[in-house]
C-alpha cells in the first residue's frame, strides 16, 4: 500500500477538472465536460475524498494535487492509450455497443489490450489512494475491468461501480468478444449499480447465462430490492440507482436577478421571437441533434411553425473529435443548420442559431430560463442531466420539456412531452403539442416535473449507492437476502 490514505476515493476515467495547455506555454484546470463529472464533483467537494482520474491531456505525468477541497489523482495516458484506450475501445467499441448499435462497433485486439493495460494503471493508482480499509468507487464504462483488478490488489478495499450509460440487452452484448472478461471485470465489485432495473436485470441473466452464476430472479426496484450474484463464497449485489443534479442549487441561481436579466437579454438578442426552443448537449451521435433538426425543418415547410416567429438555439458542447463517427456526424448537422438557415432565414435572423464549443453553467443556466421549449431527443441516453437541469431551472412553471423515451430520464420526468426519436412524425407533433400548449396545463406540468426533480437529488442518489454499499460489507448478504435499501 502507498503513503496515501484517503477512505473515500471515486475513480473515473476523467478529473473533474481537465488541464489546458495554452499557447503561452503556461496551463490552467478548467471544467470537464459531461454529466458524470456534473454530478459527483459537488459530492466529493462537500465530502473529503480523493478523484484518481486521467487529466485530459495525453503524455503528461503530474503529481497529485489538491484543488477545491478535492485530491486529484492523476492518471497518465500517453497519445497511443488515448487513441487505442479512450477513442479506440471505449468510443469506438463499448459506446456504440451499449447505446443500442446506432453505429457498428469495431472490435479490434489492439484496441482491448491497451483497454486491459489502461483499467490496470487506474487499478494501480488507486491502490495507492486508497487508506486501508476504504470505500472505493468506480465510474462507468471506460473502467470495468478495475473493480476485479483492484480486488486482487486490495482486497481490504469496499468496491462499488457505477455504470453511467445504458447496459444492453443480452442480444447485443454477445457481441463483444471480450465479453466473459469484462462481467467478471465488474463481479469484483461488492454492488453494482445501474440508473435503471432494465439495466440491472440485464446484467444479473448475463451473469447467469454466460458465467453460470447463481443469481436472484425476478424484478429489480429504483433504490430497493436488489439482486444478487454469487460469485463463489462472495454475495455481489446489483441495484438501479437512478442519476441526479444539485437541483437545489440550480433551483437557486435560477431565481436570480442577474440570472434573469440575462436570460430577457438573451431573448432580445436573438431578436424577440415568440417563441426560443433550445438544445444542450456535447455533439455526440447518441443525442438525436439531426431528429429535431430534422423535425424542425420539416415542421416549417408544412407551414406548422413560423420561422418569424420562431428559433431553436443548439448549444453544442466539442466531444471525442477524433473518432470517425462523431466527424461524420459533426458535417452532417452542420450542413443541415445550413440548410434549414438557407431556406428560412432572413438577413440578421437565423431560424438555426449553432454554437460548436463548451458553455460555462451560468450562461448555460440564464438559457435555460430563456427558452420556452427544451430539445432532448436522444436515440439512446444513460440518464440526461440537461432533461433535469431544465426543469430544475423553471421555478416560473413556464416552459415545456420534449424528452425522448429513450432516456433513463423518461422513466421519471412522466410529465413531459414524450417523444419517440425514431418516429418523426411523433416528435414533430410533440414539438408542436410544446410550442402551442395551454398555459395553465404548461404550468401544472411543470410542478410535476420540478417535485420529482426536487425530492431527488444527487445527494439522495450518492446516498442510495452508497449506504447500500457500505451494508453490503457489513452484512454478508447471500442470495436469500435483497432488501437493503429500505
Ligand atoms: O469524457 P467524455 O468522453 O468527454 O464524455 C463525457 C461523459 O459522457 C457520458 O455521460 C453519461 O453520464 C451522465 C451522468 O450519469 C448521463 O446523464 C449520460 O446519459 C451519460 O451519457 C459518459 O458516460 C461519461 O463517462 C463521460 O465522462
Ligand atoms: C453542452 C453543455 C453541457 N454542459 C453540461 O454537461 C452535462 C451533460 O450531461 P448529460 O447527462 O446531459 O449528458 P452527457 O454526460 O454529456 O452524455 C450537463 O450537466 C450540462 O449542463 C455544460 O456545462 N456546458 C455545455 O456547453
Amino acid at each position: 500500500m502507498g503513503s496515501a490514505a484517503s477512505e473515500f476515493v471515486v475513480v473515473a476515467n476523467r478529473l473533474p477538472v481537465d488541464l489546458e495547455k495554452l499557447p503561452d506555454g503556461n496551463t490552467r484546470w478548467k471544467r470537464s465536460p459531461g454529466g458524470l463529472v456534473t454530478a459527483l464533483e459537488p459530492i466529493l467537494r462537500n465530502n473529503s475524498g480523493a478523484w484518481v482520474g486521467w487529466p485530459g491531456v495525453p503524455d503528461t505525468e503530474l503529481e497529485p494535487i489538491e484543488l477545491d477541497g478535492i485530491e486529484m489523482h492523476p492518471v497518465a495516458l500517453s497519445s497511443k492509450d488515448v487513441a487505442d484506450y479512450y477513442e479506440g475501445f471505449s468510443n469506438a467499441t463499448l459506446w456504440p455497443l451499449y447505446h443500442d448499435v446506432i453505429v457498428r462497433p469495431e472490435y479490434r485486439r489492439e484496441w482491448w489490450n491497451s483497454y486491459v493495460e489502461v483499467n490496470r494503471r487506474f487499478a494501480e493508482a488507486t491502490a495507492e489512494a486508497a487508506a486501508e480499509g476504504a470505500t472505493v468507487w468506480v465510474q462507468d464504462y471506460q473502467l470495468q475491468l478495475v473493480p476485479k483488478m483492484l480486488r486482487m490488489l486490495r482486497p481490504d478495499l469496499t468496491i462499488g461501480f457505477f455504470l453511467h450509460i445504458p447496459f444492453p440487452p443480452v442480444e447485443l452484448f454477445m457481441q463483444m468478444p471480450w465479453r466473459t472478461e469484462i462481467v467478471e471485470g465488474l463481479l469484483g465489485a461488492d454492488l453494482i449499480g445501474f440508473h435503471l432495473p432494465g439495466g440491472a436485470e440485464n446484467f444479473l441473466f448475463l451473469a447467469r447465462r454466460l458465467l453460470g452464476h447463481q443469481t436472484s430472479r425476478g424484478n429489480v426496484g429504483v433504490r430497493s430490492k436488489l439482486g444478487v450474484v454469487q460469485v463463489g463464497f462472495r454475495t455481489v449485489r446489483v441495484g438501479a440507482f437512478p442519476i441526479s443534479i444539485a437541483s437545489g442549487e440550480l433551483d437557486t441561481a435560477a431565481r436570480a436577478k442577474s440570472v434573469r436579466d440575462r436570460a430577457r437579454q438573451i431573448r432580445k438578442e436573438l431578436g424577440n421571437p415568440k417563441k426560443i426552443m433550445l438544445g444542450v448537449d456535447r455533439l455526440d451521435y447518441t443525442k438525436g441533434i439531426d431528429v429535431r433538426l430534422d423535425a424542425l425543418h420539416e415542421l416549417i415547410a408544412e407551414k406548422r411553425v413560423d420561422p418569424s416567429e420562431t428559433v431553436m438555439v443548439q448549444l453544442a458542447t466539442p466531444s471525442r473529435e477524433r473518432v470517425e463517427s462523431y466527424v461524420q456526424m459533426r458535417g452532417e448537422i452542420e450542413m443541415t443548420v445550413s440548410r434549414i438557415n438557407g431556406e428560412y432565414a432572413e438577413v440578421g435572423r437565423p431560424v438555426v442559431h449553432y454554437i460548436h464549443r463548451p458553455i460555462p453553467r451560468s450562461e448555460l443556466i440564464a438559457f435555460f430560463v430563456a427558452a420556452d421549449v427544451m430539445l432532448v431527443t436522444p436515440l439512446r441516453d444513460g440518464m440526461n442531466l440537461v432533461a433535469k437541469e431544465y426543469v430544475a431551472c423553471r421555478p416560473d412553471l413556464g416552459g415545456a420539456l420534449v424528452l425522448s423515451e429513450f432516456t433513463g430520464a423518461a422513466a421519471e420526468l412522466r410529465q413531459a412531452f414524450l417523444c419517440n426519436p425514431h418516429d418523426l412524425e411523433d416528435v414533430k407533433d410533440k414539438m408542436e403539442a410544446a410550442l402551442t400548449q395551454d398555459r395553465e396545463d404548461g404550468r401544472r406540468h411543470m410542478r410535476a416535473l420540478r417535485r420529482q426533480v426536487l425530492a431527488h437529488d444527487v445527494d439522495r442518489w450518492a446516498k442510495a449507492f452508497l449506504t447500500a454499499l457500505s451494508r453490503d460489507s457489513v452484512a454478508g448478504h447471500s442470495l436469500m437476502s435483497t432488501d437493503p435499501t429500505d
